[in-house]
């Protein structure tokens, strides 16, 4: 491939549509839960539009150095309708990584939303207007125009690895990350996760939920109780 630190991959496999749309509606700690409480994104990195929001979209990666979003603008040039733009920006709090005008301009090209571990700015516009944004936070600073940075190679966002065609699904708990290879797999189980929740919900209130599991596994760990 060559030109490592400052390259731009425009062609890579999405997954298939159908396995995308179906996320629509799963709630993020389910989807975390069959992927071994793994590939959930660091808790600092959260929605900062209104309360009820749920994303689903292919990651379109993007690395930078801290404060630079040069390869953020071309990103949002290159994305696919559907597409969310994933940014590694190191975790580092400096300066914002992008700001209302780059969210009017994506929303525009019909991507779904991004994903940045970093900052952003301008964050009355942003919870304002109907475009999903998860980042760490915000600050008036703002990003330089420089480079270098990569485009659709595989990134660490929120302590987990992206690749570009992962599926992102974001909600009010956070961003968990699912391998496109595994993503249907992941849908199958996610949403045995999700009845099995509500069933155990709906036993809550029939006054039928089996607690028995509890003194069971207090038992196996030897606990004692004093009476
Ligand atoms: O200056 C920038 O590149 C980021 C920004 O504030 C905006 O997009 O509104
Ligand atoms: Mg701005």
């Amino acid at each position: 491939m060559g030109n490592v630190g400052f390259r731009i991959i425009e062609n890579f496999k999405r997954a298939d549509q159908e396995v995308i749309d179906g996320f629509k509606g799963i709630a993020t700690p389910n989807i975390a839960d069959v992927m071994g409480r793994f590939r959930a994104m660091n808790h600092m990195i959260k929605s900062i539009n209104k309360p009820g929001i749920h994303i689903v979209g292919s990651a379109f990666t993007v690395r930078t150095h801290p404060s630079d979003n040069l390869m953020v603008h071309k990103a949002i040039d290159l994305a696919r309708p559907g597409d969310i733009i994933v940014v590694d920006a190191c975790g580092d709090m400096g300066n914002a990584i992008l700001g209302e005008i780059m969210c009017h301009y994506a929303k525009v090209k019909g991507i779904t939303g991004y994903v940045v571990d970093g900052p952003v700015r301008d964050l009355q516009g942003i919870a304002n207007m109907d475009f999903p944004v998860f980042a760490r936070g915000g600050t008036p600073r703002g990003p330089y125009k420089e480079g270098p940075g990569e485009i659709n190679t595989t990134i660490s966002c929120g302590d987990v690895p992206v690749s570009p065609g992962d599926i992102l699904v974001g909600d009010d708990d956070g961003v968990v990350v699912v391998p496109k290879e595994e993503a249907s797999k992941v849908l199958a189980q996610a949403r045995e996760i999700q009845e099995k929740e509500e069933s155990i919900i709906q036993s809550i209130y029939d006054n039928k939920w089996d607690r028995s599991w509890v003194d069971e596994v207090l038992q196996k760990k030897g606990c004692v109780t004093i009476v």
